[in-house]
């Protein structure tokens, strides 16, 4: 959405406030700076955690948005960010629900897709890594099954080195970690980033292109608190459903998934987490994306038939299809 269509959603002037995974330099920040069209009339605000992304939409009333990472196309899910969807819909106290549906406090409201481009980051220009006798490498967890063999290549190539994985909250916070690492004799620290984060941090970078899939990409929500505006898009819109069923029983699962059928509702993705009811172990809450044909379709009664098989059901928002999905 255009930033000129933002300042009509929220009048002439007021100054839109984004958080995002922080600090600068995180693909987190490059996703909010493509929502926004890199406007500078948007208030970009770092985090330091993705719940904090979360919790602030929620309770500061001055922010307008949030970004949070969800999947990665080399590794998957970022668990962070659907255990933060699960827990509002299944965990949370007192819960806006009408029957069985759950009514978050957030909608999701956009997507956007940012090309992960992993560097290896020194603060000094070209270390001989295998003069140390230990490499400390720093970034976010989500990093590490993006570049596996990567460092498996590290590792073969200096066998008498260890390799050492330190997570951080973020790819541009590890670059600021090792700024501030003090040196202790045979150890060096590097990180894990992308290229801006070692630009802004004045660091070096040593290796460039070390993911293990070309074309990594890592797909990014955009979030708002719910205004019950539908903000219609002309491109396709994608809808993000969670749901738990009300059975175990088999084809518990198959049963909710035929409605989509029987309504002729194309989805696009399902994911699951785990989550504990009561002592019961093994319980599962399910995602959805599906697209959404508004064409006459009548919503209500696939409404109606999902809220008689789940126990929770959650639409967590009809978004636009961003371009970048087919890319
Ligand atoms: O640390 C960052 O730069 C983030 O934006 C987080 C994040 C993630 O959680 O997946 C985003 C993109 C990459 O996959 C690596 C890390």
């Amino acid at each position: 959405m255009s930033f000129q269509r933002l300042t009509r959603v929220f009048g002439w002037g007021k100054m839109v406030k984004a958080l995002y995974l922080g600090p600068p330099g995180t693909y987190s920040h490059q996703a909010a700076l493509q929502q926004f069209d890199y406007s500078n009339e948007v208030e970009y605000i770092p985090t330091s955690s993705i719940p904090e992304c979360i919790q602030k939409l929620e309770t500061d009333k001055s922010i307008d948005y949030s970004v949070i990472p969800l999947e990665n196309s080399t590794n998957g899910q970022v668990v962070f960010s659907y255990d933060l969807l699960r827990d509002r819909m299944v965990h949370e106290e007192g819960l806006n629900r009408q029957g069985n549906r759950v009514i978050p406090t957030l909608e999701v409201v956009g997507e956007q897709y940012v090309s992960i481009a992993h560097c290896l980051i020194a603060t000094e220009p070209k270390p001989a890594l295998g003069d140390f006798s230990r490499v400390q490498i720093y970034s976010h967890p989500q990093v590490w099954g993006q570049v596996s063999s990567y460092l498996q290549q590290l590792q073969s190539k200096f066998p008498n080195t260890t390799f050492e994985k330190i997570d951080s909250s973020s790819t541009s916070e590890a670059v600021r970690r090792i700024l501030n690492c003090e040196s202790k004799r045979g150890i060096i620290d590097v990180a894990i980033a992308g290229e801006v984060a070692a630009k802004l941090n004045k660091c070096s970078v040593v290796d460039t292109g070390i993911n293990d899939v070309k074309g990594n990409t890592t797909r990014f929500l955009i979030l708002q608190r719910r205004n019950h505006r539908q903000i219609v898009s002309q491109s396709p819109k994608v809808s993000l459903m969670t749901f738990t069923t009300k059975q175990d029983d088999p084809g518990s699962l198959v049963d909710v998934l035929t409605i989509l059928k029987t309504h002729g509702v194309n989805m696009c993705s399902i994911n699951s987490r785990p989550y504990n009811r009561g002592k019961q172990k093994w319980q599962y809450v399910f995602f959805i994306e599906y697209y959404y044909q508004n064409e006459g379709h009548d919503w209500d009664v696939f409404y109606q038939e999902l809220e008689n098989l789940c126990s929770e059901w959650c639409l967590w928002g009809i978004f636009p299809r961003n371009a970048n999905y087919y890319a």
